[in-house]
């Protein structure tokens, strides 16, 4: 009997959900209705999250969590795959159901918007499953509704985000697609409003990032101050990475704790992510890339 993949099943669909990462994050504002003005360049790492899902046909919509870090998530009315489900087939009207698998493989409430990737990834594979078409404008409504990094997330691409996560414009960064990117979280998860709470309010100025060595020169991310007081620890994951061979720029990632470092040369990401892992086994080390799309 020859083995048959999960995606090969009748009627299941498979979504990959795309690792964010901030590759700079400027805080501008504190806005009066408490979110704050950002402008961030997103990139999306090869790493995800994987859900799959067929249709029920008695209506209901179901959801199963597993994987690596399914133990820190609940699979109820909470978790932002059923909150997307549940939005989206409101918008619809639709009375299909959906049976829904999230394997979780992203560390929860660490900065690279596991949670976001994965209520976009529910949203586009609902809309194949339940062959439904929405006006753009609408599905970015649908998706700002769930989170600020949600509308980003749709396409998964390298882009210049800023207002509160809404304002989408594509970037193409010379260099930047498939470079060899580390992911280090160690192991604490923070809350984001929390560390948006700890920011000092002082605009330090607006980001521009029209290649990769302005990004680096001088780009930020104003999160890191108020997210090391939080978990100092990040400090040590930030010091591990720049000590590293062939470094081409590390930081952190979103509100932490993850942070990550963009590597030259496949080698010199392989290289890296031994030697942290001898030193530190405890923490989630993924190796991956920018995704070119
Ligand atoms: C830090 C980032 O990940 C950078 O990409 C995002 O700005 C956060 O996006 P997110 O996790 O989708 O955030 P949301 O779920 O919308 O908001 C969580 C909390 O973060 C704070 N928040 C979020 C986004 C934003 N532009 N300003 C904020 O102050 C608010 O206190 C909000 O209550
Ligand atoms: N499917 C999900 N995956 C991860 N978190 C979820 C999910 N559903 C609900 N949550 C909740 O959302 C919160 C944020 O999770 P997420 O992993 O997206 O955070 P994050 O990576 O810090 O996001 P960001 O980069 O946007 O700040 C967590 O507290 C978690 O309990």
């Amino acid at each position: 009997m020859p083995h048959v993949e999960a995606e090969c099943r009748a009627g299941e669909l498979v979504e990959t959900a795309f690792a964010k990462v901030n590759l700079a994050l400027h805080v501008r504002k504190r806005r009066p209705d408490g979110y704050h003005a950002l402008e961030s360049l997103f990139v999306f790492a090869e790493a995800g999250d994987r859900l799959a899902g067929h249709v029920r046909p008695d209506g209901m919509i179901s959801l199963r969590v597993e994987g690596p870090f399914a133990q820190m998530l609940d699979a109820g009315p909470d978790n932002l795959v059923m909150k997307a489900a549940c939005a989206l087939r409101f918008h619809v009207g639709k009375e299909d159901g959906a049976a829904l698998v999230l394997t979780k493989n992203l560390p929860v409430a660490s900065g690279i918007g596991g949670g976001s990737a994965d209520a976009a990834a529910a949203l586009r594979l609902l809309m194949r499953l339940w062959d439904v078409s929405i006006a753009p404008e609408t599905l970015e409504q649908i998706a700002l509704s769930l989170g600020s990094d949600v509308p980003a997330c749709l396409s998964s691409v390298t882009q210049m985000v800023s207002g509160r996560g809404e304002v989408l414009q594509r970037q193409t960064i010379p260099g930047l697609a498939g470079m060899p990117m580390l992911l280090v979280n160690p192991g604490v998860g923070v809350s984001t409003a929390r560390i948006f709470g700890g920011w000092d309010q002082v605009d330090r100025g607006a980001l521009a990032a029209s290649d990769l060595r302005q990004l680096v020169e001088a780009g930020r991310n104003d999160l890191e101050p108020p997210a090391m007081a939080v978990a100092p620890v990040i400090g040590e994951v930030l010091s591990g990475l720049r000590s590293c061979e062939g470094v081409a720029m590390a930081r952190m990632s979103g509100s932490g704790a993850t942070c990550f470092a963009l590597f030259d040369t496949e080698r010199d990401l392989v290289a890296a992510a031994t030697s942290l892992r001898e030193g530190h086994p405890q923490w989630w080390i993924a190796e991956t890339r920018i995704r070119s799309a």
